[in-house]
């Protein structure tokens, strides 16, 4: 019986519902709605008839849009929602609109048992802080939350209020169930190697942003899918590890495992290795998180055990991808330097996929933006990760355009 008297059942608020993460969210919840129900939904405006449509489908009783000029859009998508549907003007009841800057944070504080938090960027953080401080269950996909803002995120979350929703963090949460905090040695997170694996620098530098977007196991946001062909995505989930299981930087590991069976892994003092494995479906790991501490049956398919298959591991080349190395740069370093690093990779993906910065580029210019910060202190407030963050987002767009000319 939870809290508020219901058998099991949770009401989740999704943030980025229209996104790779909140869709699939929306998936787990249809397929389970005896134990989820959504009662909540957010995203940030560019497509309001789809944020429409989620809305009446599952009968939410909030909808919020980010960008406030889309909130006359998302009445009218939901007026014609509702007609598509058959529903009589006079009969059909408007979720409420949030809509605006605060929109998102305001909808995590909203009644609810977790809030998924799915939205891309470290726009993020704030609604990660809001949901925390009302006291809800955060899932958390919004791994830039976490790297811009881990100082704050940790001394607003009390202990097992965040779940992991990345499945690397989803694994090694799973996996330390095995052992006690101080049996474990080692985390081993893994990654694909994304679509450029194998290849020298020399090899990236005419990379198209099609090419980019291939990635060879994971259907993902375009942000995410770039920053895993450079390996911003696995530098950024270093960082992710070292603030969620608090493990220093030298005891997490990055090994390539281009299969993506293999989510992460937890070797122990005694020499144990415990791994999580199922094919590569976010729906695990979501409804994991949504669940937790229990399972929801059939979340995704199981490894096939008839079926021959390999799964490989080999060491990431630092060379043509130093954005781990330089993450692990940044995560030691601490002070502002992680949300740094997260806000010029924003920038340069942006420009990148603009046309306006080639691959290389992108890590090139962090790196550049990494070296040249000034000694920003360590994050007491948002408005400290915003001045960090609107330096570095100025200082990598002066070299972006550098580069350009
Ligand atoms: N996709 C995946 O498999 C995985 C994703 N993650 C992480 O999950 C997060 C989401 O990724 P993904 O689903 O791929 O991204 P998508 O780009 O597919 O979706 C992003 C979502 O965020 C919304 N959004 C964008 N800007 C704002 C804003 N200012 N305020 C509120 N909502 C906003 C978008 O709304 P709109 O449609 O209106 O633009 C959309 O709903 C990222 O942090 C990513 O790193 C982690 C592991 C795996
Ligand atoms: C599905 C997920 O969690 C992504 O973060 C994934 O890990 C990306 O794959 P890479 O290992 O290529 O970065
Ligand atoms: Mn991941």
């Amino acid at each position: 019986m939870s809290d508020n008297g219901r058998v099991n059942r949770r009401d989740i608020i999704i943030l980025g519902s229209t996104g790779s993460i909140g869709t699939q969210a929306i998936d787990v919840a249809t397929a389970n709605p005896d134990r989820i129900r959504v009662v909540g939904i957010g995203a940030g405006g560019g497509n309001p008839k789809l944020l429409a449509r989620q809305a009446l489908d599952l009968g939410v009783s909030v909808v919020a849009v980010a960008a406030a000029t889309s909130a006359q859009e998302l009445q009218l998508a939901l007026y014609a929602a509702g007609d598509e549907r058959g529903y009589a003007r006079g009969e059909f009841r408007l979720p409420k609109i949030l809509a605006g800057p605060h929109a998102m944070t305001e909808l995590a504080r909203w009644n609810c048992d977790i809030v998924l938090n799915a939205i891309t960027g470290s726009i993020g953080l704030a609604p990660t802080l809001s949901a925390l401080e009302a006291g809800h269950k955060v899932a958390l996909a919004n791994k830039e939350s976490l790297v811009a803002g881990g100082p704050l995120v940790r001394a607003a979350a009390a202990p097992g209020q965040i779940i992991p929703v990345d499945s690397e963090h989803s694994a090694l949460a799973q996996a330390a169930r095995a052992g006690r905090d101080d049996e474990v040695r080692r985390l081993i997170v893994t990654a694909s190697g994304g679509p450029f694996r194998g290849r020298t620098r020399d090899e990236l530098s005419d990379v198209t942003v099609e090419q980019a977007m291939a990635h060879p196991t994971w259907n993902m946001g375009k942000v995410i899918t770039i920053n895993s062909a450079t390996l911003v995505n696995k530098g950024l989930e270093v960082i992710e590890t070292h603030e969620y299981f608090r493990t220093p930087y030298e005891d997490i590991t990055v090994v390539v495992h281009p299969q993506s069976v293999i989510h992460s892994m937890v070797e122990f003092i005694d020499g144990s290795t415990i791994a999580q494995a199922s094919p590569p479906d976010m729906r695990l790991p979501i409804a994991h998180a949504l669940a937790w501490p229990e399972r929801l049956s059939d979340a995704a398919a199981p490894v096939d055990w008839t079926r021959s298959q390999e799964w490989t591991f080999e060491p990431l080349d630092d060379e043509a991808f130093p954005a781990v190395a330089l993450a692990r740069h940044a995560g030691e370093s601490g002070k502002c330097l992680p949300a740094i690093y997260n806000a010029a990779n924003e920038e340069c993906v942006a420009a990148f996929v603009a046309g306006a910065l080639p691959f290389l580029g992108i890590v090139d210019t962090v790196s550049r933006v990494l070296s040249d910060a000034p000694g920003f202190a360590e994050p007491g407030t948002v408005e400290e990760v915003l001045d960090a963050e609107s330096w570095a987002r100025v200082r990598a767009n002066e070299l972006i355009s550098k580069a350009g000319r």
